[in-house]
């Protein structure tokens, strides 16, 4: 156990394993994994695709798929452990009530065949005892607040746009009130401009609504604005985590100075050239024995092949897995 529990914690992942079974072995996509999300708080968990981020988020809402195993590890969601809770009381009392889902594909979501109204009614039907005419009151509130006329509630998903079928999901998401959302790339299949708005709209409900939020995403410029910590994975690995601040101005691992430096600043582009990070993760059913970026690390050292580093602190709320930074 790195983190000590706090009660401002609203979720706590404790040294957690999540492998996929396959004909030769396990592939360790989540592999000892420990982070934490303060109450009214934004993370967000960047790296590579391939990485274990949806691996972790589907951890989260025990949706992974049948190959999948929790070898061990915990995940505790307002100090309970959601991964031991009975299933049936788990997608009764926590999903959407508690901790609400934007995938990145909104179809995932979506029910092509129901209109977004019917959809949204049976949301807060199956939770909550309240009247159909209450329920629509809410439904048109709440699209209001994400900026999608009342007139698209009569609408079936395929009418839409991708931009306005993604502030149904996030206006869906936010209908039961939960105390945490989660992001899984819910930005990337838009165009910039749209992404663009639709960050600003779930940052600015965030701020006014204090839910927390995990925001997964392979693009680590998207979080500079909209998180308090960020957690980079690698191969499966947390390899930083810290605070936003300190994470952009003084990354700590190679991986994320690479990742950082990878990151197109328009301002920049004469004078700099953009860094692409050479080689490839590695195959996680065989990983390296020691530190998994070691290959790809242009500061490996022989004890980087050997032993595998652990996540420490560096200092403050800023905490690294590298043995180039804690030789120094
Ligand atoms: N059902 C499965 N069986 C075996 N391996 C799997 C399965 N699902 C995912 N994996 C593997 O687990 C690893 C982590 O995948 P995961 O989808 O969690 O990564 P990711 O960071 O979310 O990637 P992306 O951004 O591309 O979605 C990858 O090596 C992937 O190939």
């Amino acid at each position: 156990m790195i983190f000590e529990e706090s009660t401002d914690n609203l979720l706590y992942v404790d040294s957690l394993k999540t492998y996929y079974k396959t004909k030769t072995g396990y592939v360790k996509a989540v592999d000892d994994v420990s982070l934490f999300l303060d109450r009214s708080k934004v993370i967000g968990v960047a790296g590579e695709s391939g990485c274990g981020k949806s691996t972790l988020v589907t951890t989260i809402f025990r949706v992974v798929p049948k190959n999948a195993h929790i070898m061990s590890g915990s995940i505790k969601f307002k100090g309970q452990d959601i991964l031991s809770m009975d299933i049936k009381r788990f997608r009764k009392e926590i999903v959407w009530k508690e901790i609400a889902y934007i995938p990145q594909a909104s179809m995932d979501v979506l029910d092509p065949v129901y209109k977004v109204k019917d959809q949204m009614l049976e949301t807060i039907l199956t939770h909550e005892d309240v009247s159909k005419a209450e329920a629509m009151e809410r439904i048109y509130k709440a699209l209001e607040n994400v900026g999608v006329p009342h007139e698209k509630a009569d609408m079936f998903p395929y009418e839409l746009s991708g931009g306005q079928r993604q502030r149904i999901v996030i206006a869906m998401s936010l209908l039961l009130n939960p105390s945490m959302i989660v992001s899984d790339e819910a930005t990337t299949a838009l165009d910039v401009i749209t992404q663009a708005k639709i960050l600003e709209l779930m940052k600015s409900l965030q701020e006014s609504r204090k839910f927390s939020m995990m925001f997964v995403t392979h693009d680590l410029s998207l979080l500079a604005n909209v998180s308090d910590s960020i957690a980079i994975m690698y191969a499966g690995k947390l390899v930083e985590f810290g605070d936003v601040e300190k994470v952009f101005s003084n990354p700590l691992h190679p991986y994320t100075q690479l990742l950082i430096r990878a990151i197109p600043n328009i301002a920049m582009r004469k004078k700099k050239r953009l860094v692409a990070i050479p080689g490839y993760p590695p195959d996680l059913e065989n990983p390296p024995k020691g530190c998994r970026f070691a290959p790809r690390c242009p500061l490996a050292m022989p004890i980087c092949n050997e032993r595998e580093p652990e996540l420490s602190r560096a200092e403050g709320f800023h905490y690294v897995a590298c043995h180039a930074v804690s030789k120094k």
